[in-house]
């Protein structure tokens, strides 16, 4: 029988196979040939407040999924949270690894990794399938452990002394740079033809020489595929450390300070890194018609090329030399311009999101592949470039610097190479760019594995993805819950399967070829999402994939890797009374902060919030803590006094009162400024307070809300200041998720006449605080419930400490509405409300969350509301019209 060459270190290199006469031709693959060994990736990851305990949680987690039997690991990849650098040592990561695989009989051969400020990798469900799981910013482990047969394996570090001199660095020759570069040979003279895969982790400090060092390693092997991140942290306060191990030098502790740590990896192996830049293009297409090395200094709207042939192709007629001159005289008014005088045209151009999100970062792409004769008249569409698979049309940078005098823009030294001619458009980070680009990338990817396969190649079978994104994404980019299936990890699972193996970590930068497939020149990206796909280079089989169902897989089949038991996957808990059970954000570094009137619950080991709101209220935490230290308590207090004390400001208008009144011609609405909501997003192309002003007052609104809050809603206090100054006479409600007396100071200096306060967020004592010091500053006070439960938490209140209750139909778990509305109106009726309003007889009591038809408000009016607030509703079809006569019981 054949069979294929085992222990041969190179299955391409191995010598020649004699088929027997009666055999079917190469390469097919023979009936009964001994099974070959299955390349195996399987992570793990643990979320255990103790380093020791989590590493060895992964450790045993992990050698459970690989296949029975495995003596070895080829490579292990392990990620660790910086947040563990204030309790331990983080010496102790790869000792107590390799010495606990050890104790199972296995030996980790090679083993990179470092530091991160977030971990990715796989958790065993309670069906025994794998959930990838991101977790951002509290303590976690992701170890990944391989199994490479036929690949030759090295891990490697390189210190700073010894790279050469960066000052000469362009001097140096391929002869030079593989000198240098002698520990990413492979040991093995068989390997020599075979392209290397080359992934590497550069500590902090490296990252000055990253940029020359990528270019050196370029140059010694062209041939191979370059990948790799820079070590993170989740604080300033830890420091980053990268690990690398070698078997063959067992006594090293294997943490670097700093340096650049790596593995080369030769053989039957098939990397494929994907750089996703997180950005997406805005305005027309320009041509650089001045600039060099990293400098632009002026730029022509593309359009303006090919003007003058079309003069000489209309000269025929008349009517259309008159057009052609016409088109010709536009064209000479978009006369070059510097880059920032065109900027400050284009800008006005753009909505509100795409402006703010470009008065950020000032991002630039620049044409790659540039070539003057061929790219002329093609408008290059950066999204459908990707999805076909040809990787992208821009390499996209932030802009370093600008001349003021003269309007250029210069990007980071070395980042690009400028020349007239090339194309050149503005890009915008935002997380509906960046979600649709990772669409488009793995579309692409798609595409090219099938036609691969159509054109009869060696199908590529995917044995694992590293999901390398960088700080900037995960939750601060696409909102993830922290301890869930993030966006960036689930467009994986979601294109390559949940078997196939998905970790990885947060890093401070990436790096790869922007082409897919092609090793060009290694890039650095400060802001990317990095996925590197890896699977056997010939038709080997891969461990867990569904093209390996065999009888080898029968050990772990029958008994599946026991769940983490720090990440389990559970509904949100809730009390006795169905209420959610909310914690105090657990604060990693820096300060704890107390505000001795509101007394919080004690926060538990586990640092994941179990639903919408607790992770809302964390960031609201967070957010608060941010404000303070830039303007402390103390100071915002006597802000507000004297604030207070200018005869301008020393009344509030009375919201509950022009509400009362309204409503007794009819159902009182109360439009919400709001410019985005959970479920909807942005809710206009457009967020015109002065305009939005001018149509609810025409509409007649008695009483308005603003949406101030930004981690959910998109608003801020700065958009109360921009209302109160359109609305000068109209009542305003300021909505926010208040948890500390210091916001409800900024909200009264930014004109808020009533506050909201809801009730589910805050237990009895911090709606008590809360709405005295509301009544001290002269706000009236509006409690938002959306259960009836929520109503015991008011029993205490003397009668006048609130004002008003808005019933909603807001599910706080997930942030979901009550499509039927029957939520808030079970609310509305409930005998709990009947009993509270007898002990406060003033209250006005409204309707909110989803309200948007007609039959609704007749509803809610009969149920004996006084009013609604209504947000997206307004936005989509209901007109407003405040004190429509709809009698209410
Ligand atoms: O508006 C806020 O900033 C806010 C903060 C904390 C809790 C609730 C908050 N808003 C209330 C909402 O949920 C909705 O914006 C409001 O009910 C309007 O809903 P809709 O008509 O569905 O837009």
């Amino acid at each position: 029988f054949l069979s294929f060459p085992s222990g041969s270190r190179n299955f391409r290199n191995s010598p020649p196979i004699t088929l027997q006469s009666d055999q079917a031709a190469w390469p097919l693959r023979p009936l009964f040939a001994a099974p070959q060994e299955p390349i195996a990736f399987v992570s793990s990851l643990s979320a255990d407040q103790e380093l020791e305990s989590a590493l060895s949680e992964v450790t045993k987690s992990a050698l459970s999924k690989l296949p029975a039997g495995t003596s070895a690991v080829s490579l292990a990849i392990i990620s660790v949270s910086s947040s563990y650098d204030t309790q331990s040592s983080m010496a102790v990561v790869v000792p107590a690894i390799v010495a606990q695989a050890q104790a199972q009989g296995v030996t980790i051969e090679n083993l990179i990794g470092s530091t991160a400020g977030g971990v990715i990798g796989g958790v065993s469900n309670q069906n025994g399938d794998e959930d990838t799981v991101e977790c951002e910013g509290i303590p976690a482990v992701s170890l990944t452990l391989t199994s490479l047969p036929d690949v030759s394996v090295e891990a490697w570090h390189i210190s700073e002394s010894e790279v050469p001199d960066m000052e000469y660095a362009e001097t140096y020759s391929e002869g030079d740079w593989l000198k240098y570069l002698k520990k990413l040979e492979p040991e093995s003279e068989e390997e020599e033809e075979d392209p290397k895969n080359i992934y590497m982790i550069a500590g902090g400090n490296f990252q000055k020489f990253l940029d020359h060092f990528l270019k050196g390693v370029d140059l010694a092997f062209p041939s191979a595929v370059k990948f790799g991140s820079v070590a993170s942290t989740v604080s300033s306060l830890s420091k980053a450390r990268i690990y690398s191990y070698s078997h063959k030098n067992p006594d090293s502790l294997g943490i670097f300070n700093s340096g650049i740590v790596g593995v080369t990896m030769t053989g039957d192996i098939t990397v494929k890194p994907m750089i996703a830049q997180g950005a997406r293009v805005v305005g027309p297409t320009y041509k650089v018609v001045d600039g060099n090395d990293s400098i632009v200094r002026s730029i022509v709207l593309d359009e303006t090329l090919g003007s003058e042939s079309t003069i000489e192709k209309a000269k025929e007629s008349d009517s259309e030399l008159k057009r052609a001159e016409k088109k010709m005289a536009e064209d000479m008014s978009k006369l070059p311009k510097p880059v920032l005088a065109e900027v400050n045209m284009m800008v006005k151009r753009l909505d509100d999101d795409e402006q703010a999100f470009m008065k950020r970062a000032l991002l630039i792409g620049v044409e790659r592949n540039f070539d003057e004769t061929t790219t002329v008249g093609n408008t290059v569409k950066e999204f459908e470039s990707l999805a076909t698979g040809k990787g992208h049309s821009y390499l996209v940078r932030q802009v370093a610097s600008a001349g003021m005098r003269d309007g250029s823009v210069t990007m980071p030294k070395g980042s690009v190479d400028i020349c007239p001619g090339m194309r050149l458009r503005f890009f915008v980070r935002d997380s509906e760019g960046a979600k649709e680009e990772l669409a488009a990338l793995w579309t692409g990817y798609k595409k090219i594995a099938l036609e691969e396969a159509f054109e009869g190649k060696t199908m590529f079978r995917p044995a694992a993805c590293l999901t390398l994104p960088t700080m900037d994404r995960g939750q601060k980019l696409f909102g993830d819950r922290p301890g869930s299936g993030g966006l960036e990890s689930g467009i994986v699972t979601e294109y390559l399967g949940s078997r196939v193996s998905n970790s990885g970590c947060f890093n401070n930068g990436v790096f790869a070829s922007l082409d897919p497939g092609v090793c060009s020149e290694t890039s650095v990206f400060g802001s990317a999402g990095l996925h590197v796909v890896i699977g056997p280079k010939s038709d080997r089989h891969v461990w867990g994939s569904e093209g390996f169902e065999g009888s080898e897989q029968t050990a772990d089949d029958s008994d599946p890797a026991p769940v983490s038991p720090s990440l389990k996957k559970v509904a949100a808990p809730r009390d006795e009374d169905g209420e959610l059970v909310l914690k105090r954000r657990e604060v990693q570094s820096g300060r704890a902060i107390s505000v001795s009137t509101i007394n919080w619950s004690v926060a538990g080991k586990e640092a994941v919030p179990t639903s919408q709101l607790e992770y809302f209220l964390w960031e609201k935490e967070t957010e608060v803590d941010r404000l303070r230290e830039r303007n402390p308590l103390a100071n915002i207090l006597s802000n507000c006094k004297a604030f207070m004390m200018n005869p301008e400001n020393a009344k509030t208008l009375d919201w509950v009162g022009a509400i009362r009144k309204s409503s007794e011609s009819g159902l009182a609405t109360i439009p919400e400024f709001k410019r985005a909501d959970p479920n909807i997003g942005s809710l206009r192309k457009r967020y015109l307070i002065t305009q939005l002003a001018d149509e609810f007052k025409e509409g007649g609104a008695a009483a308005l809300s603003v949406n101030c809050d930004g981690v959910m809603f998109g608003g801020s206090p700065e958009d109360l200041e921009n209302v109160r100054e359109a609305c000068p006479n109209l009542p305003l409600l300021a909505s926010d998720l208040i948890i500390y007396p210091y916001q409800i100071y900024k909200l009264r200096m930014s004109g808020a006449d009533a506050i909201n306060l809801v009730a589910a967020a805050s237990t009895p004592k911090d709606i008590l605080y809360s709405a005295k010091i509301g009544k001290s500053l002269g706000l009236q006070v509006c409690v938002c419930v959306n259960s009836v439960a929520q109503f015991k938490k008011l029993e205490n209140l003397d009668a006048g400490v609130i004002d008003a209750i808005s019933c909603s139909n807001r599910e706080w778990e997930d942030m979901s509405l009550d499509a039927t509305g029957q939520r808030a109106i079970g609310i509305l009726k409930s005998a709990e409300l009947k009993t509270l309003r007898e002990k406060h007889p003033d209250l006005v009591v409204l309707i909110e969350g989803g309200v948007s038809t007609e039959a609704y408000l007749d509803e809610v009016a009969e149920a004996g509301a006084e009013g609604v607030i209504i947000g997206s509703g307004l936005s989509s079809a209901l007109a407003l019209q405040a004190g429509r006569s709809i009698k209410r019981n």
